[in-house]
């Protein structure tokens, strides 16, 4: 950001004022998004097979006609921020105007059954649980204990919250996201068919209800597949021959393979309780000598190489994981101490799927 530019000290102050505003009134996309996924907007229009006007989509969502100007400042907002596209047309009647609204490709990863679909991911990220924590920040930043701002706010930690009741709409919601994630991944696997080359067995600790492991094992169906996490979260899931559901705690012991993947794992927590992970995935490989690895899926802020847009996503996932769990994301030299702090002799950091990046580890 410069505000050193030239210009009088006047366009200086406008400039900064419009700066200041922007980020007091960003809250407003985030909810004009949720807005937009409740509604089902994507979805009106991606099953009409074509863009629509106004009024269709007012229609189609059963709005009260008194809410038809309010859908259209919501997409002339949408719009703005990339969300549809607008075409305006001669409708032939007396010359008159029509705007058309059409999906573009962030919207389309909002078109429920797709298994792209992050509306999940924008529900959860949204939800009053973790937007209220924010309201005692100040109380989590004067006490003296190393909590989280949700367990500071709540009196309990976000993993212990989504699982107090298995059922909770939470956790499904928050598996959800992470499955979705996952597909997305799916484009990228065909990239890195390399580093699953010469692997017998994999373990994916902390791999959720197996969103991952599930396309690792199509493209590999040779490879045994493991999915383990904790006990109430993989509960009544079955594979078959080559992928199987272990319940465990990853801060006791991993199960044994050649390869250990932890995608999105490490940012979750702090470096003493990663190190802790990282020595048990260790111990896990270590049948295989010195070709077993770790393979890790997590971000690697670089804030002097990444474009603007890309190094703010990763700076607001840092923040994200320090308020909800005290995990944090890592700059590369933490990377480098935390893998050779765990014991390992070497690593490649690969950048993959856009802003996330690939670290494959060796004993
Ligand atoms: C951010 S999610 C990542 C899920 C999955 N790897 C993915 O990318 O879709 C973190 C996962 O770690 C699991 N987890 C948390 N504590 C764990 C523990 N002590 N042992 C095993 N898994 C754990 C959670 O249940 C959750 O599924």
């Amino acid at each position: 950001m410069d505000f050193s530019s030239n210009g009088s000290e006047e366009n200086q102050l406008y400039h900064a004022q419009i700066h200041l505003y922007k980020h007091i009134y960003g809250f407003i996309n985030s909810m004009a998004l949720k807005s937009a996924v409740e509604l089902g907007i994507a979805d009106a229009i991606q099953n009409h097979g074509k863009p629509m006007t106004l009024t269709e989509l007012a229609s189609s969502l059963k709005l009260h006609p008194s809410k038809v100007s309010v859908l259209y400042r919501l997409l002339r907002l949408l719009t703005h921020n990339g969300f549809f596209a607008k075409t305006t047309l001669m409708s032939g009647k007396e010359g008159e105007e029509e705007t058309i609204y059409s999906l573009t490709p962030p919207s389309m990863l909002l078109i429920s059954g797709k298994s792209t679909c992050l509306s999940p991911f924008v529900t959860g990220t949204v939800h009053p649980c973790r937007l209220n924590i924010w309201y005692s920040s100040t109380k989590w930043l004067t006490e003296e204990k190393e909590l989280s701002l949700f367990e500071s706010a709540r009196g309990e930690t976000f993993w212990d919250y989504l699982n107090k009741d298995t059922e909770s709409d939470e956790l499904s919601m928050f598996q959800e996201a992470m499955a979705a994630d996952s597909q997305i991944f799916n484009l990228a696997l065909k990239e890195c068919n390399h580093v699953f080359e010469g692997l017998k067995s994999i373990v994916d600790v902390g791999g959720g209800r197996g969103g991952f492991t599930k396309l690792i094992h199509e493209a590999f169906p040779d490879l045994k597949c493991t999915v383990f996490d904790q006990p109430q979260v993989v509960a009544n899931l079955s594979g078959d021959e080559n992928l199987k559901f272990v319940g465990g705690d990853m801060f006791e012991s991993i199960p044994s393979a050649d390869a250990v993947l932890l995608k999105w794992i490490l940012h979750d927590w702090n470096d003493d309780l990663s190190l802790k992970i990282l020595k048990n995935c260790k111990t896990a490989i270590s049948g295989k000598g010195k070709t077993g690895k770790v393979i890790i899926i997590d971000i690697s802020i670089d804030e002097t190489s990444d474009n603007h847009e890309t190094n703010e996503l990763k700076l607001d996932f840092d923040f994200m994981m320090m308020t909800l769990l005290n995990g944090k994301e890592r700059e590369k030299k933490e990377w480098e101490k935390l893998i050779f702090d765990a014991g390992f002799s070497s690593y490649k950091i690969t950048p993959i799927c856009g802003f996330k990046s690939l670290i494959e580890v060796y004993p």
